[in-house]
């Protein structure tokens, strides 16, 4: 059997004095779409920055059954891509040229830009609808526009495994549906994506399994609608969910808080 993408054991985080990843083990196979979820301050950002290993963790993290610690930098940069939250971007570079960013660790220094580079700048603009304002700068962009370069910039990497921390935010309900469809189709053709996402309808609708966080700890792992019960619901969001049926899939339509 061919070893896991991504593989974490035993995974804590301590910041500030306080326990915030408590001892996670998960698994991301070849080909899986996977949400996290998990209310405000549940540690979802402080996982998915220690899987890509951005912050100090104790355990193990391994991507492509070798420890991520033992991966040189650049060629880790072209395994595993990681989406920040907030999209936030500081230099006023042309929207194309921040996606090209995506192509740095493909790139050596003393050759010209490849084709091959120019195409998947390419692709990745037009896959994710930003080709329009390619050449505008990318801080007089809207907050979805941004959004939507920042995801572009990663998908260019064409790395397996992305790691991405609320892809969806900012984004008008048509674009949410853009981004997840573009994600779990990078998973099912070429690697495996964790996504955190905090619509709970989206996630059942979209994930091929949900992993619920609450408190650091993980709580589910299972196929969106075992892992996303109305139980559970209630019990880790505090808030009330029916449960509608769409397309043969569960949804929890969340109704109220508790
Ligand atoms: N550098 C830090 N020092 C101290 N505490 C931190 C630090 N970074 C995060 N925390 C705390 O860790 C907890 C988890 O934060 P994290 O950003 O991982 O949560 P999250 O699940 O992503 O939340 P949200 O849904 O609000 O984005 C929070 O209580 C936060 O205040």
């Amino acid at each position: 059997m061919t070893a896991p993408l991504l593989t974490a054991r035993n995974v804590s985080v301590r910041l500030g004095g306080r326990t915030i990843v408590d001892d996670i083990s998960l698994t991301l196979q070849a080909n899986e779409f996977v949400v996290l979820v998990g209310p405000n301050g549940a540690g979802k950002t402080t996982l998915i920055k220690a899987l890509a290993g951005l912050v100090a963790a104790f355990g193990e993290v391994e991507i492509e059954g070798r420890a991520l610690s033992s991966v040189p930098a650049r060629e880790r940069a072209r395994r595993l891509a990681y989406l920040p939250q907030g999209h936030d971007f500081s230099w006023p570079l042309p929207a194309a040229e921040i996606v090209a960013l995506g192509r740095y660790p493909h790139a050596d220094p003393f050759s010209p830009v490849s084709q091959g580079d120019r195409d998947a700048v390419m692709h990745a603009l037009e896959i994710t609808g930003t080709k329009a304002f390619a050449n505008r700068i990318v801080t007089t962009l809207s907050g979805g526009e941004r959004a939507r370069v920042a995801l572009a910039r990663v998908l260019a990497t064409q790395a397996p495994i992305v790691l991405a921390d609320e892809p969806t935010m900012s984004l008008d309900p048509r674009h949410q549906f853009v981004v997840m469809d573009l994600l779990r189709h990078a998973a099912h053709e070429s690697g495996a994506v964790l996504a955190v996402v905090h619509d709970l309808a989206l996630a059942a609708r979209y994930a091929d399994r949900v992993i619920v966080l609450e408190q650091g700890r993980v709580v589910a792992d299972g196929k969106p609608d075992i892992a996303l019960s109305t139980e559970r619901i209630a019990h880790v969001f505090g808030v009330e969910a029916d449960m509608i049926e769409i397309g043969g899939a569960k949804l929890p339509l969340v109704r109220r808080p508790l």
